[in-house]
C-alpha cells in the first residue's frame, strides 16, 4: 500500500527553495473556474464555458496576447475530461490522499482532478502537466495548498491510468459493477441501470459506458421544405461534413466543425440535432394512418427540435403542427426553432397533463416526456453526478400522465409517439405498459418498421437506440395506435 499525504504536511516551503511567481495560464484558470461553477452553482459545463471562452478571449486580447481555438479546444477538453472521468479520478486521489475525499477542499480536489486527468489521460508530459497544474494552485489556493498538490500529483504520476485501475477496481469477477463504475467513471447505480435495460454480457456494457465517455460529433438536421443535407454539405467545405448514419436530414460535422459557421443553421433552415432525435420525429411521421392526417401535435415541444422536423414534415403534407410547452421560456425557444416553417403551425404554453385541446384532436402526437436523460450522458458530462436513483421514479407520475392524455388526444386511428432520452425500463416499458394497462383503446405498433435500415434495433415492439451501436443518444420510442 502506498504512503499517503496530509494537507499540513505541505505547508511550508522547504528551505532554501528559491520563490518563482506562479505562472498565471489563462487556460488552466478558466478550466478551473468552469470546474468550480459546475460544482458550486449547479451549472452545466455546455452553458458556462462559452461565457468563460469569451471571457479569456477579451482579457488576453486586452492584454495584448492571443486565447486561440487551440486554447479554447484545451480549456474545453480540460473541463469535459475531467467532469467524465471523475470517478475515476476519485478512486485515485482517494489512494493518495490521507483523508476521505470529502473531507478535502473542493476548490483543492477540482485542481487536483484537473491534473489527475491531464496526467492520467493526455498527451501532456507528466513533469509538465504536474507543475502547470501546481503554478493554477499557486495562482487560485495560495502557496500551502499549492504544495499538497504537488505533493499528491507526484503520487499520481507513479503510474499510468492502466497501473492505477488495477490497484484501486475491484476485479471485474468479484464484483463486475463497481469494477465498472471505477473503470468507466459511471456511478453505480447507472451502471446497474443501463446493465439491466441493454442486457447481454460484459462486451456490451463496456462498449456503451465507453461511448458515454467519448465527445459525441455534432450532427446537423436539414430541415424540411427549408434546406436539404446535400445542401448543406454543399455549402461547407470537401472533408467538413459526413452524411448522416440513418437520418435523411442528417450532415455530420467533421471533428472541430462549428455549427454557428454553417449559413443554413444561422438562417434556421438547419438546426443542431442528434441523429437518434431525427428517427424519432421521422418515425411518427412514416407511420401510415387512415383518412385524415391534417393535425400533428408536439405535446413536449420545448426546446424545439423534434418539433421543427416535424414541422417541416407537416408543411410537406398540408398538415399543421402545434407545439405545446408548459414552460414559456422554453415555449419561447421553441418558437424561434419554428420560424419560418413552410407551412401553418402554432405554439402554445400548455400542460399536457390538463389539456386545453378536445378528445381525438389530432392525427398524429408526439410526447418527448421529461425524463433522467440517461441516455444523452455523453452530451452532458456532470449530469451523472447529479442524478440520483431516486430521481427516477419521481418522473413516472409526469411521464404517465404525459401518455395518457396523448392518448386521450389523438382520434381514433391516429397514433402517437412516446419518447424518451432515457432507456431506463421505469420510464420507458414500464410507463407504456401501465398506461396500455390502464387506457383502453390502444395498441403497440412494432416501431421498428419506421426506423429503415437501421440495425441491431432488438425484439420490439419499441425501439432503444444507444450510442455505443448507433453513434446516437439512447433514444427510447414507442409508437402507440388508438384503435377505440
Ligand atoms: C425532453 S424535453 C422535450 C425535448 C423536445 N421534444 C425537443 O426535441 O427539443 C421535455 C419538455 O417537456 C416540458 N414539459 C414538462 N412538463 C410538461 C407538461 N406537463 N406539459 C407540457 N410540457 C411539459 C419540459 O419543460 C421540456 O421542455
Amino acid at each position: 500500500m502506498r504512503s499517503t499525504l496530509n494537507a499540513k504536511d505541505q505547508q511550508r516551503r522547504p528551505q532554501g527553495t528559491p520563490y518563482r511567481r506562479p505562472q498565471r495560464d489563462p487556460v488552466r484558470v478558466l478550466a478551473f473556474e468552469a470546474l468550480r461553477a459546475v460544482d458550486e452553482r449547479d451549472a452545466y459545463a455546455n452553458l458556462v464555458l462559452p461565457g468563460l471562452l469569451r471571457a479569456a478571449e477579451r482579457e488576453a486580447a486586452a492584454k495584448g496576447r492571443e486565447f486561440d481555438r487551440r486554447d479554447a479546444a484545451l480549456a474545453t477538453e480540460l473541463v469535459y475530461g475531467t467532469l467524465r472521468h471523475q470517478g475515476t479520478y476519485d478512486a485515485v486521489l482517494a489512494a493518495c490522499v490521507d483523508r476521505p475525499l470529502r473531507e478535502v477542499d473542493p476548490p483543492v480536489l477540482d485542481v487536483l482532478a484537473l491534473g489527475a486527468h491531464q496526467l492520467l489521460a493526455t498527451r501532456i508530459p507528466p513533469h509538465a502537466a504536474v507543475s502547470a497544474t501546481v503554478d493554477l494552485a499557486r495562482v487560485v489556493l495560495g502557496e500551502g495548498r499549492a504544495r499538497f498538490v504537488n505533493a499528491v500529483l507526484r503520487r499520481v504520476a507513479a503510474q499510468d491510468l492502466d497501473g492505477w485501475l488495477e490497484q484501486v477496481a475491484p476485479p471485474y469477477d468479484e464484483d463486475a459493477e463497481q469494477h465498472l463504475a471505477v473503470v468507466h467513471s459511471h456511478p453505480r447505480w447507472i451502471v446497474s441501470a443501463l446493465w439491466d435495460a441493454l442486457g447481454g454480457g460484459r462486451a456490451g456494457i463496456e462498449d456503451l459506458l465507453a461511448a458515454d465517455n467519448e465527445r459525441p460529433e455534432v450532427t446537423l438536421v436539414a430541415r424540411p421544405g427549408r434546406s436539404s443535407a446535400a445542401e448543406v454539405a454543399a455549402s461547407l467545405p470537401d472533408g467538413a461534413t459526413e452524411p448522416g448514419r440513418w437520418s435523411p436530414y442528417a450532415v455530420r460535422l467533421a471533428e472541430g466543425g462549428d455549427p454557428a459557421a454553417v449559413e443554413a443553421v444561422r438562417e434556421g433552415r438547419a438546426g443542431v440535432q442528434d441523429e437518434g432525435s431525427q428517427l424519432v420525429a421521422a418515425a411518427l411521421a412514416a407511420v401510415p394512418v387512415e383518412g385524415r392526417d391534417e393535425r400533428w401535435l408536439d405535446g413536449c415541444a420545448g426546446p424545439g427540435g423534434k418539433a421543427a422536423l416535424l414541422a417541416g414534415l407537416a408543411a410537406g403534407r398540408g398538415a399543421t403542427l402545434v407545439a405545446a410547452e408548459k414552460q414559456p421560456h422554453r415555449a419561447r425557444l421553441v418558437a424561434r426553432a419554428l420560424a419560418g416553417n413552410p407551412g401553418p403551425y402554432q405554439v402554445v404554453v400548455a400542460d399536457g397533463t390538463h389539456p386545453a385541446w378536445a378528445p381525438g384532436s389530432f392525427d398524429r402526437v408526439l410526447v418527448d416526456v421529461p425524463c433522467t436523460g440517461l441516455g444523452a450522458l455523453r452530451r452532458r458530462p456532470e449530469a451523472r453526478w447529479r442524478r440520483r436513483a431516486e430521481d427516477v421514479p419521481g418522473f413516472a407520475p409526469l411521464q404517465r400522465g404525459l401518455l395518457t392524455e396523448a392518448l386521450r388526444a389523438v382520434r381514433v386511428g391516429g397514433v402517437v409517439g412516446y419518447a424518451t432520452c432515457s432507456p431506463h425500463p421505469a420510464e420507458t416499458r414500464a410507463v407504456v405498459d401501465d398506461v396500455l394497462a390502464k387506457v383502453p383503446g390502444a395498441e403497440l405498433l412494432d416501431a421498428r418498421a419506421f426506423f429503415p435500415d437501421v440495425p441491431s434495433l432488438g425484439d420490439g415492439p419499441d425501439v432503444q437506440l444507444w450510442p455505443h451501436l448507433h453513434g446516437t443518444d439512447a433514444m427510447y420510442l414507442a409508437l402507440l395506435r388508438r384503435v377505440a
